[in-house]
């Protein structure tokens, strides 16, 4: 399988905080959830491998061209060419309005289709004579959104694009992803605090933390194999005693009212203790534990 961006080792020092040995990669064809608190590095890692900072190691592929180093280069353009990107903020210039937007990324990019802008407009009832500044954060984000989807792209790079829509407007959103993903040589890495959008429409869930990924898994391995087990005391030392898990492998966060313990397979945990209460995981509570849980 091609890969549109692999990150390799890569790092970089900020003063108070260091983004180290980060390896990501987005295979055509699948979306990649990118989570993690804020202040986690998910911004940084995504200006790195756009180009838009300098790093301090690792190397960036890009539709299967090294790319780093060569910020500007006649290579580096094309490709971005490519690539549709939408930051939590909208950066046009705010006395633009909606359709001039359109005939500036007209000259933007070779392969703008201002066809598919205008039917994005209509999809996201964005107005064409209004201003950038006359634009609600939601809207100023659906513009950016339908600038990315309009240059035939083929990998988006989303960082909480979707933070600023209410949660018609980030349906709608996913229902255009979606269509963009029925391309199987399309791509999406997308980092998000909305984890309900990431278990609608990601493949593949990486995690960040303190600058350094912590898991990266497929999302079903979390939505429809992982567990979370409600143990009191007693249940837990059974557990923990069991040798079900690897030493140090069993996550658990407690509770005043008792354990929550971090089950990978819940089907064969289910066939072993039938007695303890267990619950589907989701990738709030699977971050948690991953994150805040203490190993034993
Ligand atoms: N230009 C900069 N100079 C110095 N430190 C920076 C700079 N940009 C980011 N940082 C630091 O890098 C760390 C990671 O920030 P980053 O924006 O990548 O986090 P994030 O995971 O995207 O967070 P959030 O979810 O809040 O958007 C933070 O400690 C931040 O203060």
């Amino acid at each position: 399988m091609n890969n549109l961006l692999d990150i390799r080792n890569l790092s970089k020092h900020y003063d108070g905080f260091d983004l180290q040995d980060i390896n990501l990669t987005v295979p055509a064809g699948s979306v990649v959830g990118f989570i993690g608190s804020n202040g986690a590095g998910k911004t940084t890692t995504i200006k790195a491998a756009l180009g838009l900072i300098g790093t301090d190691a690792g190397e960036i592929e890009m539709f299967g061209q090294h790319i780093a180093g060569r910020a500007g280069s006649k290579q580096t353009t094309a490709m971005k060419q490519r690539i549709g990107v939408v930051f939590d903020t909208c950066s046009f210039p705010e006395e633009m309005s909606v359709a001039s937007v359109g005939s500036l990324m007209g000259y933007c990019y070779s392969s703008w289709d201002s066809a598919r802008f205008d039917d994005l407009l209509a999809a996201f009832g964005l107005p064409r004579n209004k201003t950038v500044k006359e634009l609600s954060r939601g809207m100023g984000m659906k513009l950016s959104l339908a600038c990315a989807l309009a240059h035939n792209s083929e990998l988006l790079i989303l960082d909480e694009a979707t933070a600023g829509l209410d949660p018609i407007a980030r349906d709608e959103t996913l229902d255009v992803l979606r269509e963009f993903m029925r391309n199987d040589k399309h791509g999406i890495l997308m980092s998000s605090h909305i984890t309900s959008d990431l278990e609608k429409i990601a493949d593949y869930i990486v995690c960040i933390d303190k600058g350094r990924i912590v898991f990266a898994v497929e999302k079903d391995e979390i939505t429809d194999i992982a567990g979370v087990a409600h143990c009191r005391q007693a249940e837990f030392d059974a557990l923990a005693e069991s040798g079900f898990f690897e030493p140090g492998e069993m996550r658990y966060l407690k509770h005043t009212y008792g354990t929550a313990v971090l089950v990978p397979d819940r089907f064969a945990f289910a066939e072993n203790f039938k007695t303890i209460a267990l619950d589907k995981a989701d990738i709030d509570t699977y971050m948690g534990l991953m994150l805040k849980g203490d190993a034993r």
